[in-house]
């Protein structure tokens, strides 16, 4: 395929840019891929690895790109912006894959340069993996890639744009950003805070009552331990900057818990096998509409990770 792009600069390089990296080599996506992440160590990992062009700073690695990617925990979304700014190529666009939207906007606009296009976007891809030998080129195949334009976005920039992540494997769409932000507090950000309290909760009693939590572990808890061991700084910042949907869904989420938990006391079995029905019906939904691919782990094709 001919490059979609002259040169793609990648900030932050983790498990997505880094998946970013592999996909558009293989499909030969990219002129260049040039590449920037803030510890030392990180960069040399990335070299050691041959994923991109590794620079010193943010500054050198996006000189020249009309692709820039940023690629780091929401909260440092804006910060970057701001420092890779003024050595930004004329007409170049931005775009980032931050898991909540709103807050990246408002931290990465204030300080775009004029013909500059900012683009914010969502890869609905992930494991529980991350660093720089996390990524592998499988991750976007057939994954939702969401895409938050502004109002007075370019046209033509968007549609290039859509034409990179189609060629990487995934299936675009285009919402608003506070829309996106209220979806993935339901499907994703509130259940990853539901894994962790649960985790802790067997961590107390594992204390309690000695190693069995671990040793007997059932496949739910299993699940719940995967996602809990996902990034703190990365989801530190999605509660941080999805407060508002999140602490909504939660509430809500308490509410039915306490049903539930009165159907239990109360002994209405009646209640609980209707509740439970309705819930299969929904994955059941999920699967028929293709969205699950059967393995334990979101995203994952199984034994593609080279980190495992
Ligand atoms: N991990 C996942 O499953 C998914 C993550 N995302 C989003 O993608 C973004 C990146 O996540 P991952 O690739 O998983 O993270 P990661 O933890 O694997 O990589 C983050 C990278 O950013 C660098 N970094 C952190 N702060 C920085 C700063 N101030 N300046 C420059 N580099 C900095 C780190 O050194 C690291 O290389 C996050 O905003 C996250 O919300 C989106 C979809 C899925
Ligand atoms: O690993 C999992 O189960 C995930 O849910 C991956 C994931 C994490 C964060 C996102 O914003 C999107 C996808």
């Amino acid at each position: 395929m001919t490059a979609i792009y002259r040169q793609v600069a990648l900030i932050g390089l983790g498990l997505i840019a880094g998946s970013m990296a592999h996909a558009m080599r293989e499909a030969g996506l990219a002129g260049r891929i040039t590449g920037h992440a803030r510890s030392a160590a990180t960069r040399d990992t990335a070299r050691e690895i041959g994923l991109c062009e590794v620079f010193d700073t943010a500054a050198e690695a996006v000189r020249g790109a009309d692709l820039v990617v940023l690629a780091v925990p929401v909260g440092a979304m804006g910060p970057v912006m701001e420092e890779i700014a003024p050595h930004l190529a004329p007409g170049a666009t931005i775009t980032d894959v931050g898991s909540v939207k709103q807050s990246v906007i408002d931290a990465v606009m204030p300080h775009l340069p004029e013909g500059a296009h900012f683009i914010p976007g969502h890869p609905l891809a992930g494991t529980e993996h991350s660093g720089p030998r996390a990524g592998f080129a499988t991750l976007f195949r057939n994954r939702w890639w969401l895409l938050t334009p502004l109002p007075d976005t370019d046209p033509q920039a968007l549609a290039r744009l859509e034409s990179l992540i189609t060629a990487m494997g995934a299936k675009t769409d285009r919402m608003g950003a506070p829309h996106h932000d209220l979806v993935l507090a339901v499907t994703s950000h509130a259940p990853h805070l539901i894994a962790y309290t649960m985790v802790g909760v067997a961590d107390h009693l594992r204390r309690v009552s000695g190693e069995e939590v671990i040793q007997y572990s059932a496949a739910g808890f299993r699940d719940f331990t995967r996602i809990a061991a996902s990034d703190p700084t990365m989801w530190r910042d999605v509660f941080l900057h999805n407060k508002e949907a999140t602490l909504d869904i939660l509430g809500r989420f308490t509410e039915e818990l306490f049903v539930l938990q009165r159907a239990i006391r109360m002994g209405d079995g009646q209640q609980l096998h209707d509740y439970f029905t309705r819930t299969r019906a929904i994955r059941r939904g999920i699967i028929e509409a293709g969205q699950d691919t059967g393995a334990p782990d979101f995203g994952r094709t199984p034994g593609a990770n080279p980190a495992e």
